[in-house]
């Protein structure tokens, strides 16, 4: 099963994309739904509600007065903890009956307003934002809703910005735009990315990856990219991990480098590395078997014991974000070292720039990714050493 979270702003879009995702095949969850049918007419939670914020907020026939009950809760975010804290339960009881009925095969959409707010985003397998800037949400919720400017502003207050949206979003729809072009690429998105995500997820394999290398400018948004995916990474690994880092070129801020985001989660054996595989395969990380050894570059202290020389590497189902994910034993020669040249180049611009020119003259001389990763080790094995030494200059020590 695929999960995707589906978050936004109000009125951003979010049911009109869900009910898009549906037509395309995906089983929605829809989160205020779910809200709504917790506080129906005779529901306990109805009744915890009526003695939490008393009559004022029930209607005549006994049933829940919404908008009363939005006026007070949307004014003071104290009440609004309240009011969440008697329903989040009570939805999240009725999501997983939701997600229990769904097939393994299925593609399962969960619309929730507060993902960003609650910081749920390590739960899906992707986050999609749906944006609209404030303007048009309010335009079109004054036009669709019984709902006055003052309501809607009150909302937005109480809900995260654009700023925190985007550093959650793996997806960011931009629903600024006519429908039908969002409907377009959505089917986009659908058949080309989240379709064969979710077929990768179900056989345990990795995404393809281009045949060749291409060397890219540096990505600003690596960093954040990287961060969500380490919490994923984090949330499945439970009591076994020790921490994922984001290592390798796209680390290292101004860097040029292939689009590849390259992790490393800590175990304290591999004995933890194998008993943690399963897990990451459900989390959209499957082993690739076969690369068990790290790289000769990686000998920094002796290659005596080649037992510390191994690592699990595992790689990316999703096809929209290529990842290596080396799974190491914290503390062990191969741990050390991809932490401490990543150190390296992000405090030595000379070096920074030396190894730069490299990727580049190399990814224009060879002809396959295979390759490109061959030719670059020996020239790796020659950097290590001025890494070690920059190491020993500056009292280098691995973080945490
Ligand atoms: C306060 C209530 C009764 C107002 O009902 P109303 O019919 O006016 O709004 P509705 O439920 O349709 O929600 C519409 C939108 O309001 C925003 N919203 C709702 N609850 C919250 C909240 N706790 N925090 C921030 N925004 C919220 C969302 O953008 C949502 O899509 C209702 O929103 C509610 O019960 N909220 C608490 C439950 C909750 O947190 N729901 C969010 C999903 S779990
Ligand atoms: N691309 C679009 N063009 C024009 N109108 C749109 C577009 N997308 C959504 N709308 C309209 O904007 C309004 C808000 O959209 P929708 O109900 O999907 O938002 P929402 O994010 O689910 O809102 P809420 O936060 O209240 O759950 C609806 O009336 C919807 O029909």
């Amino acid at each position: 099963m695929l999960r995707i979270g589906l978050t936004g702003g109000i009125g951003a879009g979010k049911s009109t994309v869900a009910a898009q995702l549906a037509n395309l095949g995906a089983v929605v969850a829809d989160a205020d739904r779910f809200a709504r049918e917790v506080l129906a007419p005779g529901t306990p939670g109805l009744a915890a509600v009526a003695a939490e914020f008393g009559p004022a907020v029930l209607a005549g026939d006994g049933s829940l007065d919404r908008a009363a009950l939005g006026r007070l809760v949307f004014a003071d975010e104290s009440r609004r903890r309240a009011l969440e804290q008697i329903t989040h339960p009570l939805v999240a009881q009725r999501t997983a009956q939701v997600l229990d009925d769904a097939g393994p095969e299925a593609i399962v959409v969960h619309d929730v307003p507060l993902i960003v707010e609650k910081q749920m985003g390590a739960l899906y397998h992707l986050v999609l934002v749906v944006h609209a800037s404030e303007r048009v949400r309010i335009d079109r919720l004054l036009a669709s809703r019984a709902m006055s400017r003052d309501d809607v502003r009150a909302r937005i207050a109480a809900q995260a910005d654009d700023g925190q949206r985007r550093a959650a979003a793996d997806v960011w729809l931009d629903n600024d735009r006519p429908a039908p072009e969002v409907a377009a690429d959505l089917s986009v998105l659908w058949e080309g990315r989240l379709q064969p995500f979710e077929a990768n997820l179900r056989a345990g394999t990795r995404a393809d990856r281009p045949a060749r290398a291409e060397i890219v400018p540096y990505d600003g948004s690596w960093p954040a990219q990287a961060a969500r995916l380490a919490a994923r990474i984090d949330l499945a690994a439970g009591a076994l991990g020790c921490g994922t880092q984001h290592v390798g070129s796209t680390a290292v801020p101004g860097l040029a480098a292939k689009d590849v985001v390259d992790l490393q989660l800590g175990v304290r054996s591999l004995a933890d590395a194998d008993e943690v595989v399963v897990a990451l395969a459900a989390a959209g990380f499957p082993r690739v078997v076969g690369v068990t050894r790290d790289n000769p570059h990686a000998v920094l202290e002796s290659a005596a014991d080649p037992a510390v020389w191994s690592k699990r590497f595992h790689a990316n189902a999703d096809p929209g974000r290529a990842v290596n994910l080396h799974v190491r034993v914290v503390g062990s020669p191969g741990w050390r070292a991809a932490l401490l040249l990543r150190d390296w180049w992000r405090a030595d611009a000379v070096e920074r720039s030396a190894y730069q020119g490299e990727k580049q003259r190399l990814a224009a001389a060879t002809d396959s990714a295979a390759e490109y990763a061959d030719a670059k080790e020996a020239w790796f094995a020659v950097a290590v050493d001025r890494a070690v030494a920059w190491g020993r200059r500056s009292g280098w020590a691995p973080p945490g």
